[in-house]
């Protein structure tokens, strides 16, 4: 077993008309992050690692060894495995303390009664919660319960450490404060990590490479730098924030369909094209002179996008645009108005498809 592959796992799983078929290889003390739109097959993949849906095919090893594997007629109960879990819906024991909580796993993996509270403590006191040991979940707040949660899926030393939307629950000042802490502890886990998000930020900050799920398939998978410079689906550039086209080029020419973009690269084939919002300007009337990539649109929708709005244009080429406020109530910009949009080849990015 090579040491990449610490997690070696091919995630099959038939769900009537939806099927998983994804490949998840990770190494040890590596945090990967899990992303992809609604129903893409998150959940199913983290349920089926942690042994709460079983197999329909392929395999799942963790160290060399196996936890399930159909063709084999292997598969290891899920409180068997090396794994330690945060999930959404049972974050908690409600009935048992901070303490018990944490000690629930050690007991489980055999230490007697004693043992396991020492170390359920100290797993307490490194979350900062050494006070709160005795309090029920209820008289936590959320991020108190989470890194309770944290330390008792920690306290059994997994192998596989399973996350499923940490900080989701979390309000903004609480959630920056616990990602760090968070990170902090992740980066201290000898095990791998696989950590499910629909955050981009959770994903940039806590993981060390990402995965991109959609329709039960991985259509992407490497470091935050690669995914961002090069995304390969709408639902990855939306993530990271670019407009992306797929066409056909032709040196610094790409045919998109409903128009011809002049690139900053030079290719010839498949291709993808993408820029940021921040890229196009907007104009009442066609601009002349520099810009080559100039298009008529018409304004679909506007939103706020921190200092800025992001306008939505529809027309030959769809495309999201940021404009500051100012320049947004110069152009008196309301949906249904007609505008011309414009892009230079400098901007923009052309890469094989
Ligand atoms: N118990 C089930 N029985 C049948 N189909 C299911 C079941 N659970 C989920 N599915 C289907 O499997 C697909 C993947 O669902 P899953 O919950 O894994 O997606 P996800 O990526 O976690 O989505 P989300 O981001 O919305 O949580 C969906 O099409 C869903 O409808």
């Amino acid at each position: 077993m090579s040491s990449d592959r610490f997690l070696d796992a091919r995630v099959v799983v038939d769900r009537g008309s939806f099927r998983l078929d994804a490949e998840l290889r990770i190494a040890a003390g590596e945090v990967v992050a899990l992303l992809g739109p609604n129903g893409a097959g998150k959940t199913t993949a983290l349920r089926a690692l942690a042994g709460l849906t079983s197999l329909t095919d392929g395999h799942i090893a963790v160290d060399g060894g196996d936890l399930d594997r159909p063709s084999r007629r292997v598969w290891v109960a899920p409180e068997k495995r090396p794994i330690g879990v945060v999930f959404q819906e049972y974050l908690l024991f409600p009935h048992l303390s901070a303490l018990d909580n944490v000690a629930f796993g050690p007991r489980r993996h055999g230490r007697d009664r004693r043992t396991a509270r020492a170390e359920a403590t100290a797993w307490l006191e490194r979350v900062g919660l050494a006070d709160f040991a005795k309090r029920r979940p209820r008289q936590l707040s959320g991020g108190q319960a989470q890194r309770v949660a944290l330390a008792r899926a920690l306290a059994v030393q997994p192998m596989l450490l399973l996350l499923d939307e940490p900080l989701a629950a979390l309000d903004a000042g609480t959630r920056a404060d616990t990602r760090a802490e968070l990170q902090r502890h992740l980066a201290d886990h000898p095990g791998a990590t696989l950590l499910v998000t629909h955050d981009p930020l959770d994903a940039l900050v806590l993981a060390d490479r990402l995965v991109i799920l959609e329709g039960g398939a991985v259509v992407q998978d490497g470091d935050a730098a690669e995914i961002t410079a090069r995304p390969r689906t709408e639902y990855v550039a939306r993530l990271v924030g670019l407009n992306l086209y797929r066409g056909r080029a032709c040196g610094y020419s790409v045919d998109v369909g409903g128009m011809v973009l002049t690139a900053a690269d030079a290719l010839d084939g498949d291709a993808f094209v993408a820029f940021a919002p921040s890229a196009v300007a907007l104009h009442a009337t066609r601009p002349d002179g520099s810009p080559r990539n100039t298009w008529p649109a018409t304004i679909a929708g506007l939103q706020r996008h921190g200092d800025n709005l992001r306008i939505q244009l529809a027309g030959v080429l769809p495309a999201a645009a940021d404009v500051t406020p100012a320049a947004a109530a110069h152009l008196e910009l309301t949906p249904g108005r007609e505008v011309w949009a414009a892009v230079k080849a400098a901007e923009t990015r052309a890469y094989p498809a």
